[in-house]
């Protein structure tokens, strides 16, 4: 399990992987904050594109953790907030699930972009317990507080169709998720340049 991290002319591409759903392990979290911040600190990077691999962007917290005692020295709230700071437009690539702390994830980028066929979602109540990587500030920020409160009280899985007219993601393409993003960075580094 790893976040690998391939070049798209100046945009980085960092994979999230481990089979089959992506679950936030603590070692897949420990690699992705590797590979976002070496991506942030290197100076041929103009944007970030946040993806997953087998189909899915990601399911969220490794639920076969819980409940070890790894000490958590990378939490997912850390990578949140510095994917949520970074200078450099970061995008999210949502293909399949982006649930629980997978969403929270994506909410922290400054873009989502989602095939038609993905599915969005908080669905922690449905376990016993609540979104805690900032889904709870992030989501009513973009969708206001009655919608949000519907996802997060509900844990239903939203439609990429409805995400895109609740607000919760930016786009939604049929086909090639991660090109139609490194697009969309490349679009808004495109803007940043012409206002200056
Ligand atoms: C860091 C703290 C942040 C936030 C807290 C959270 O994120 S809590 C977790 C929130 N996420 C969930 O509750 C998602 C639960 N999973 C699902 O709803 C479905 O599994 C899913 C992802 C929609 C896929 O459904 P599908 O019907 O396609 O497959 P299946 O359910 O059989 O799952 C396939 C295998 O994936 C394993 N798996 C699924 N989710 C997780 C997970 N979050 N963590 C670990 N593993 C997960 C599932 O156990 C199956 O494994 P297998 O070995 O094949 O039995």
């Amino acid at each position: 399990m790893a976040a690998t991290r391939r070049l798209s002319h100046s945009v980085a591409v960092i994979t999230i992987n481990h089979p089959p759903v992506n679950a936030l392990s603590h070692s897949l979290r420990r690699s992705i904050a590797k590979e976002f911040g070496d991506a942030s600190k290197d100076s041929s990077i103009e944007a970030i594109v946040l993806c997953g691999a087998n189909g899915n962007f990601c399911a969220g917290a490794d639920i076969k953790e819980f409940g070890s005692s790894t000490l958590d020295s990378v939490s997912l709230n850390n990578i949140n907030d510095a994917v949520e700071r970074c200078q450099k437009p970061v995008v999210a690539a949502i293909e399949g699930v982006a649930l629980g702390g997978g969403l929270e994830l994506a909410l922290s980028c400054h873009y989502r972009v989602a095939n038609v066929q993905a599915r969005v979602g908080l669905p922690e109540v449905l376990i016993g317990i609540l979104p805690a990587a900032g889904g709870t500030q992030r989501l009513p920020r973009l969708i206001g507080i009655p919608a949000a409160l519907d996802m997060i009280v509900r844990g239903r899985h939203v439609p990429a169709t409805e995400a895109l007219q609740l607000g919760v993601v930016d786009e939604v393409v049929k086909a090639n998720t991660i090109d139609a993003a490194i697009q969309l960075a490349r679009k808004v580094l495109g803007e940043k340049y012409n206002h200056h």
